[in-house]
């Protein structure tokens, strides 16, 4: 353990509280691989299940134990002595074994679950924790439903399982009922009224029935909570428990707290999307951290702001939790900017742009699709005949090939205001047409790579080619978009001869 009062410590329960969800069971091995990126990501304690429960459970905190070295390995159980015998038989293997053993700590869950009385299950508590010491020496409690527990009862609950050889205490808001107000006054009331509160360490677990899970464990935190415990993505029973990388990055952001964990957030982002997939359980796309559009900006003036300078609109790093860089996602509510900023992503020179005339059919599209890809912007370039200011452009192609022909192409372009005309051949219609756009420009172009493709598949689509070109040692891309592959070719080549014309 660590001495220092301001380090927080991070207790995954992913697997055990986070697996209780309908749906997101996991084998053994799917455990294993979780336990071992949490064991990475730097977590101390890992709920590796709940042995009792059934013999897929026990084995798999058995495998867990095994595999995993540094972080502490806990087994929850109920108050009693077969729970904790399996506890036990479950974490043999592990190198730093945890029981984490409790019970109902409210009188509505003493009354209309356990039909008992505060000394009946005060009694039950302490007993069991002195059960469980005889084998282990780590043992944490927990109270369930603390949240509406009375606070007098519960400080004396903690106060006897504490006594009892308790190392850790959790005070769990089970039903996600409390304020950040109350539950920090909570633990405060813990921590001024508990005479041998410094014997242990007091743990926060709190649910997400109110959306105040994150905002909980912090208030719990800045009031002398040591431990917080908390699930990848937030999964958990019903709305789900505290969120492992909303309240690691809470602290990391706020240095003002004072708070710090071992946490490498680094690895949030693959971390969570392993978790999902694995569980089958989708992340919500405005999740915070983790979530689809975290890092991702689709209004105009937001987008603007990103793209002056990353902080007018993110108060984290993307690369701090694993994102290279955020998002800008093209709707009808961008702006120029943002278009300017994607069109020069894919290679196009801003001022040789017409981006009001690009823009203007943007919007047109844009008010069609939800969302503008690549592929969209590409072929919006590809399409317009005035993307470029003074660019070149087709005004007439005509070709002719088969079999026997010798493939000829005629293609008229217009360049600053002056049409000009070429026919040339080849050893086919694209190549033909190629040689008369040179024929017309005369620069010594050496074509490097084109790639026709259809962009859905079938005969009757529209092909997308790409080309690249070199010309002056530089090297340009062009695209175009068009059924006809003559003329996306023709397109394709004219685009990256625009770009350095
Ligand atoms: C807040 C939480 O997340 S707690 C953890 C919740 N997770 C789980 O429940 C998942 C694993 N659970 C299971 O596999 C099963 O429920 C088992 C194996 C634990 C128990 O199964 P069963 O013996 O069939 O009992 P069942 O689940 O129907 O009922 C729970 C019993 O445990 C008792 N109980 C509940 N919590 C505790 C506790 N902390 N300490 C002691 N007894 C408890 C209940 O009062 C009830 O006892 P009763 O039969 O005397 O009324
Ligand atoms: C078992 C306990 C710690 C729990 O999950 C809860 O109270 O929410
Ligand atoms: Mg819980």
């Amino acid at each position: 353990m660590i001495h220092d009062p301001n380090r927080i410590y991070v207790f995954d329960t992913t697997l055990r509280d986070g697996e209780q969800v309908p749906g997101c069971q996991l084998t053994t091995s799917e455990k294993i691989e979780i336990a071992k990126e949490l064991e990475l990501l730097g977590v101390d304690v890992i709920e590796a299940g709940f042995p009792i429960s059934s013999p897929g459970d026990f084995q798999s905190v058995v495998e867990l134990s095994k595999a995993v070295s540094e972080p502490i390995i806990c087994a929850l159980t109920r108050a009693n002595n077969k729970d904790i015998d399996a506890a036990v038989a479950a974490l043999q293997y592990a190198k730093r074994p945890r029981i984490h053993t409790g019970i109902g700590a409210s009188d509505m869950h003493i009354q209309y679950k356990f039909n008992s009385t505060r000394e009946e299950i005060l009694r039950r508590g302490v007993e069991a924790v002195k059960y469980a010491k005889k084998f282990v020496e780590d043992i944490e409690f927990y109270a369930e439903d603390a949240g509406r527990a009375d606070n007098a009862f519960l400080a004396q609950m903690v106060e006897a399982v504490i006594a009892a050889g308790a190392t850790v205490v959790n005070i769990p808001d089970t039903n996600g009922y409390c304020l950040p107000d109350q539950y920090g006054a909570k633990i405060k009331y813990l921590m001024d009224n508990v005479k041998n509160i410094d014997q242990a360490i007091i743990s926060v677990h709190c649910h997400n029935d109110l959306g105040l899970a994150t905002a909980n464990s912090i208030a719990g935190i800045m009031n002398g909570a040591r431990q917080v415990e908390c699930t990848i993505n937030g999964i958990g029973e019903r709305a789900g428990n505290t969120s492992l990388e909303e309240v690691a990055m809470v602290l990391k952001t706020h240095t003002s707290l004072g708070k710090y964990t071992n946490i490498n957030s680094k690895k949030f982002h693959q971390l969570s999307g392993m978790v999902s997939r694995m569980m089958r359980m989708p992340v919500q796309p405005n999740k915070a951290i983790v979530g689809k559009n975290a890092f991702a900006h689709s209004s105009g003036i937001h987008q603007d702001g990103v793209l002056k300078f990353r902080e007018n609109y993110e108060i984290i790093n993307p690369e701090d939790v694993g994102i290279n860089q955020s998002e800008i996602i093209l709707t009808a509510r961008s702006g120029r900017h943002a278009l300017k900023h994607h069109l020069e992503r894919l290679g196009y020179v801003a001022d040789k742009i017409n981006l009001e005339e690009v823009y203007e059919r943007f919007l047109i599209l844009a008010d069609k699709k939800k969302e503008i890809n690549d592929d969209d912007l590409l072929s919006l370039m590809g399409e317009g005949t005035n993307n470029y200011k003074d660019g070149i452009h087709i005004k007439l192609l005509q070709v002719q090939c088969g079999h026997p022909l010798v493939p000829t192409s005629t293609i008229q372009i217009e360049y600053k205001n002056e049409v000009k005309e070429a026919s040339a051949t080849g050893n086919g219609p694209v190549n033909a047409t190629i040689n008369a756009v040179n024929a017309i420009i005369g620069k010594d172009i050496n074509l490097k790579e084109l790639h026709i493709d259809s962009i859905h598949g079938g005969s009757t689509d529209s092909c997308k080619v790409t080309m690249t070109l070199v010309y002056d040692g530089k090297t340009y891309m062009g695209y175009g978009f068009h059924t006809d592959i003559v003329q996306a070719s023709a397109q394709a080549y004219l685009d990256a001869v625009n770009k350095f014309i």
